[in-house]
């Protein structure tokens, strides 16, 4: 059952254990979770900053808000950088001013989500498709907001058994899904090239590149050293572990929003 709920709250006093009985306004699905830390991290942006608009179902809402905002006269002079073309158009449609990485190398925050968060504040990314965008825009910001629903937390990275993404480029890319494949032996990974669920191509991101999605069945350990070995092969082009990139992440969940910063 989806209620009414105040995107501001933070807190866990709308906690009610006995829910069944109770006709307290409390059960949120997990768009409105996406909601409540997407509005949450909105509230870390400052008038004349320039922002990272991340991609995906959570970071939608923050857009969202950040137009919204921007609309009302609260929020003035941002500069909006999106992190893919459809994050590009949504904000165009909110008439939020947008910029690239180029003309502004520095941004003052990116909030973007994630598809895991482990303890120590990893992420991988790019179940979206937009890990190569993501990463560049959020590297260069000095701050790297994160936004989940309390679904996204993981004991360690590729506990949650779904996907790693990795773009590697189209040519030969059977070779590449090979490689990367006999990389995670050890953790018993299987690789699988992402395809459109409509016509069973290949999906092709901004970038014009492919994905190979990683599935582990066991821990692949020391994520660094992953993450090298798999920039180290010929034909990809950048993987979905962010590794000690956040620096706060956001997380609501039916006990309420924390939000965690980087020590
Ligand atoms: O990395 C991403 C896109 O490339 C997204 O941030 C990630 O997939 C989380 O998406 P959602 O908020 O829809 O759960």
């Amino acid at each position: 059952m989806a209620l009414a709920y105040d995107p501001h709250f933070i807190g866990s006093e709308n906690l009610d254990d006995d829910a069944a009985t109770s006709p307290s306004p409390l059960v949120l699905t997990q768009d409105e979770l996406k909601k409540i830390a997407a509005y949450k991290a909105v509230e870390f942006v400052t008038s004349g900053m320039v922002v990272g608009l991340g991609t995906g179902s959570t970071s939608k809402h923050a857009v969202d808000r950040l137009g919204e905002l921007l609309r009302q006269g609260v929020l003035t002079d941002i500069v909006g950088i999106p992190t893919s073309k459809r994050t590009h158009e949504q904000a165009l449609s909110l008439d939020i001013p947008l910029s690239d990485i180029e003309t502004h190398p520095v941004l003052d925050l990116a909030i973007d989500g994630a598809d895991e968060v482990d303890p120590e504040m990893n992420l991988v990314k790019g179940r979206g498709g937009s890990l190569l965008r993501e990463k560049m825009i959020e590297c260069a910001s000095k701050k790297f907001v994160v936004i989940v629903d309390e679904s996204k937390l993981v004991d360690y990275i590729g506990g949650s058994g779904l996907a790693m993404p990795v773009e590697i480029v189209p040519f030969c890319w059977k070779f590449t899904l090979h490689m990367l494949q006999s990389l995670f032996q050890e953790a018993d990974c299987v690789a699988k090239l992402r395809t459109s669920s409509e016509t069973g191509e290949p999906y092709v991101t901004d970038n014009s590149n492919y994905i190979i999605d990683l599935y582990f069945k066991k821990n692949i350990g020391d994520l660094k050293a992953a993450g090298d070995a798999m920039l180290r092969l010929p034909g990809v082009v950048e993987h979905g572990l962010f590794l000690g990139m956040a620096t706060t992440v956001i997380v609501a969940g039916k006990l309420g929003v924390t939000v965690k910063n980087k020590s």
